[in-house]
C-alpha cells in the first residue's frame, strides 16, 4: 500500500517529529496528500517563468523550470505546509522556500544529492543542517520518474503522491544514498518540492526574483541539462525592498530600512523575515518608551502585531526566543501597547 511508508515512520515515532527519519532507514517513503485546492494560482503563476527559448536554441537541452515561492505566498504553500506537517512531522518553520517545478517534455534532471555542504568549500563548516530533507508532491500524473541509482528506488508521478527522503547519514553529513535524478519523458511533469532542514530556519529574501537558467556540464564538459529559475512579481518586489532595507540597516538608518521592509510586507504580509526585520528596526531605535502618547502606544502596537504574526508561523527557534523576548520588554516598559492587543482593542 502507498501509505505504508509513512504510517510505519510515524508510529515509529510517537512524537512524529524530525527524529522520525533516522536516515538509517535509507529509505524513500512514500503517501499521498491532497492538493490543495488553491493549487492553480500558485502553478498558473509558475507559467510566468517559460524556459528561455534562448538556452533551448544555443544548448539544443530542454530546461526544466523551478518557480520559487516562500511559504507566505500562496495559499495552496500554506496548506500543503500543513498537510505535510501533519503527516510527516516536518514543520513548517523548518522548511526553505518552496518550489514548483515544470518538465516540459524530454527535460530531466541529472544525478545529484541535495546536500548543500556537498559543494566545493562548504566542507570547511561542517555538517550542516540544509536540506536534511526532501519532500516532493507530484501534481502530474505524467513525467520522469525521481529514481535513486544508489538504491533502486524509482517514484513514478502521480498527482497527490509524495515522496520525502533524509539526505544525511547518522553523523549528520551528506548521505551519497540519496542521489537521485529526474529521468527525462515524453510527457511533462509537474511537481512540488521542499527541502527541510533539522533546526526553524528563516529563509533569505528570494534570490530567484530575477530569472536566471543554470545548466550543469557532463564529463566531457558538455552542457547536459539546464533549470530556469523565476518568482512571482510580488516576491520580486518584496525581496528587493528586504535586501534595501538589510543595506539601511547596516547603515544605521532605521527609517529607511522600516519603510522598505512596508514596501515588502504590503506585497507579502505574512512573509517571515520582512516581519521580524520590521519589528526589529522600530524596537532597535530603542525611542519607543520615550515616544509621547499616542504615538508610544500606537508604535508599540504595530511592533507587536509584527512579532505576533511572526510567531504564529514561526513558533520556535532562535528568532523565535528573541521576538518573546522582545515582546515581554514592551509589556512590560508599555503596558497600554499588550494589554489592549490581547483584549482585542
Ligand atoms: O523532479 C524530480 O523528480 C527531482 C528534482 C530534484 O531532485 C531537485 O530539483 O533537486
Ligand atoms: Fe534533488
Amino acid at each position: 500500500r502507498e501509505m505504508a511508508g509513512v504510517v510505519a515512520i510515524l508510529e515509529k515515532c510517537e512524537a512524529a517529529e524530525m527524529w522520525c527519519f533516522d536516515p538509517a532507514v535509507k529509505r524513500v517513503d512514500e503517501g499521498v496528500v491532497t492538493v490543495a485546492s488553491a493549487l492553480p494560482a500558485w502553478v498558473d503563476e509558475a507559467t510566468l517563468c517559460a524556459p528561455q527559448a534562448v538556452v533551448r536554441r544555443e544548448t539544443g537541452i530542454e530546461p526544466s523550470v523551478s518557480f520559487v515561492a516562500s511559504r507566505d505566498e500562496f495559499g495552496a504553500t500554506r496548506v500543503l505546509e500543513a498537510r505535510i506537517a501533519e503527516r510527516l512531522g516536518l514543520e513548517g518553520h523548518r522548511g526553505l522556500m518552496q518550489q514548483v517545478l515544470y518538465y516540459p517534455p524530454n527535460a530531466s534532471y541529472p544525478p545529484h544529492t541535495d546536500c548543500r555542504f556537498d559543494r566545493a568549500g562548504a566542507q570547511v563548516w561542517g555538517p550542516v543542517d540544509e536540506r536534511a530533507f526532501t519532500v516532493l508532491v507530484y501534481a502530474s500524473d505524467g513525467g520522469g520518474l525521481t529514481v535513486f541509482p544508489k538504491t533502486g528506488v524509482r517514484v513514478r508521478p502521480k498527482t497527490g503522491r509524495l515522496a520525502f527522503w533524509a539526505n544525511l547519514d547518522d553523523e549528520g553529513n551528506c548521505d551519497p544514498l540519496s542521489t537521485h535524478a529526474a529521468e527525462p519523458s515524453a510527457e511533462p511533469k509537474i511537481v512540488l518540492q521542499r527541502w527541510y532542514e533539522r533546526r526553524p530556519t528563516l529563509p533569505p529574501p528570494n534570490r530567484h526574483a530575477k530569472t536566471s537558467t543554470r545548466c550543469g556540464l557532463d564529463e566531457d564538459g558538455r552542457v547536459e541539462s539546464c533549470r530556469t529559475y523565476c518568482a512571482s512579481p510580488n516576491a520580486a518586489v518584496a525581496a528587493e525592498a528586504t535586501t534595501r532595507a538589510f543595506h539601511l540597516w547596516e547603515l544605521g538608518d532605521y527609517e529607511g530600512a522600516e519603510k522598505e521592509l512596508e514596501t515588502a510586507l504590503a506585497r507579502q504580509p505574512r512573509q517571515a523575515l520582512a516581519l521580524v526585520l520590521a519589528a526589529q528596526a522600530i524596537y532597535a531605535r530603542g525611542a519607543i518608551i520615550d515616544l509621547p502618547e499616542p504615538m508610544r502606544t500606537h508604535r508599540c502596537r504595530l511592533v507587536v502585531r509584527h512579532l505576533t504574526t511572526f510567531l504564529e508561523d514561526n513558533p520556535t527557534g532562535a528568532v523565535a526566543d528573541e521576538a518573546n523576548l522582545m515582546l515581554s520588554d514592551l509589556a512590560a516598559s508599555v503596558p497600554t501597547c499588550v494589554e489592549e492587543e490581547a483584549c482585542g482593542g
